[in-house]
């Protein structure tokens, strides 16, 4: 439903410690969403500056004074409960002085994001969960890769599992359906053993029998047909977007996360009008999910993308580079 109320600026704080954990809090009974768990914070007061608010915020509910060179803008989600809109303004904390304690009759618990059950969460705060989670680069298999490069794929994905990867898309228009599931259940112990996660290309099916550890990221097209989620939370959803209408759909559905493309010029669309950097932000800005920009973009670009309010980059060539200098890979 549209809002018709100016939204409200919230902020919240996801406190850090040195494990990685992050502190939630449970609205308490008689407040909007009680029961549901959130991260502490609050609306701004007249005339505060977001980190004074912040501050205050998490001095009145937890009774700590946070150190405000120790936090960071991590994301911001827009959202409407019915008429009320808010603009849910959230910063990484990672030093306080003071043991955060409950003040403000909310039960607290640290926990480590992956651990966390998205259904427990403030429906606003799924986006959040899912920025803590998922990493800034996001691989994805060069299409034109012929099956006969099955074992080398095979070798070539290990290895950047190995070396870090966790979040990998097998796009593999030309291939059989079953050898592409036959590879995502070869790469699946691998997968598992790095807390990685293997998302096929369009393939619903292939991601519900494999199961966790493997997820699905949803072509356009697929995007518009669907009311809701099409796997369990247990099991990442991606989505191919192109503008704010498919990037509204993607949340509405219930999608982990989105990419965005083209930003830049490519070689395999070049049809397609690129975005830029500027309307990028303007249209992550708008999104309440994790968005990674896509389409002529490279790892080097982490840093603009992440300063536009991006999850982090993703891509086909410059991410396999090194790796692709093998015989049998496309240059
Ligand atoms: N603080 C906080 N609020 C959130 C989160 N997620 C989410 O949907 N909200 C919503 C719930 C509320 O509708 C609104 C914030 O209101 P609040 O009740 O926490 O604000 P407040 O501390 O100023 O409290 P109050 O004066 O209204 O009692 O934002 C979150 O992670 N943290």
């Amino acid at each position: 439903m549209t809002p018709r109320l100016p939204p409200m600026h919230v902020m919240a704080g996801a406190l850090r410690d040195t494990d990685g954990r992050v502190l939630l809090a449970q609205r308490p009974l008689g407040k909007h969403l009680a029961g549901l768990w959130e991260f502490p914070g609050g609306k701004l007061e007249p005339g505060e500056t977001p980190l004074i608010a912040l501050a205050r915020e998490l001095r009145e509910e937890l009774g700590i004074e946070i150190d405000p060179l120790s936090c960071t803008p991590l994301t911001r989600v827009p959202w409407a409960y019915g008429e009320r809109g808010l603009h849910l303004d959230v910063w990484q904390v990672t030093r306080w002085q003071g043991a955060p304690a409950s003040l403000d009759n909310q039960a607290l618990q640290w926990c480590e994001p992956r651990q966390v059950d998205p259904t427990m969460l403030a429906p606003a705060d799924r986006a959040i969960l899912q920025t803590l989670r998922l990493p800034s680069r996001y691989p994805i298999t060069p299409a034109d890769l012929p099956s006969t490069a099955a074992e080398s794929l095979f070798c070539r994905v290990s290895e950047a599992i190995e070396q870090g990867a966790r979040l990998l898309q097998l796009r593999l228009p030309a291939w059989p359906v079953a050898a592409v599931r036959e590879l995502a259940a070869r790469l699946l112990p691998t997968a598992r053993a790095h807390d990685a996660q293997l998302l096929l290309n369009a393939d619903i099916e292939g991601a519900r029998q494999l199961g966790p550890g493997v997820g699905v990221h949803l072509k356009t097209a697929q995007l518009s047909t669907l009311a809701e989620r099409p796997l369990p939370w247990s099991q990442p959803v991606g989505a191919s977007c192109h503008d704010a209408p498919q990037l509204a759909q993607a949340v509405r559905i219930g999608a982990d996360f989105a990419t965005l493309s083209p930003l830049a010029a490519t070689r395999s669309h070049p049809q397609a009008s690129p975005l830029g950097w500027a309307r990028f932000g303007e249209l992550v800005e708008a999104a309440a999910l994790p968005v990674y920009a896509l389409g002529g973009v490279a790892p080097a670009q982490m840093e603009i993308a992440r300063q536009a309010g991006g999850q982090g980059v993703a891509g086909i060539r410059a991410f396999w580079t090194g790796l692709l200098a093998e015989p049998g890979w496309p240059g």
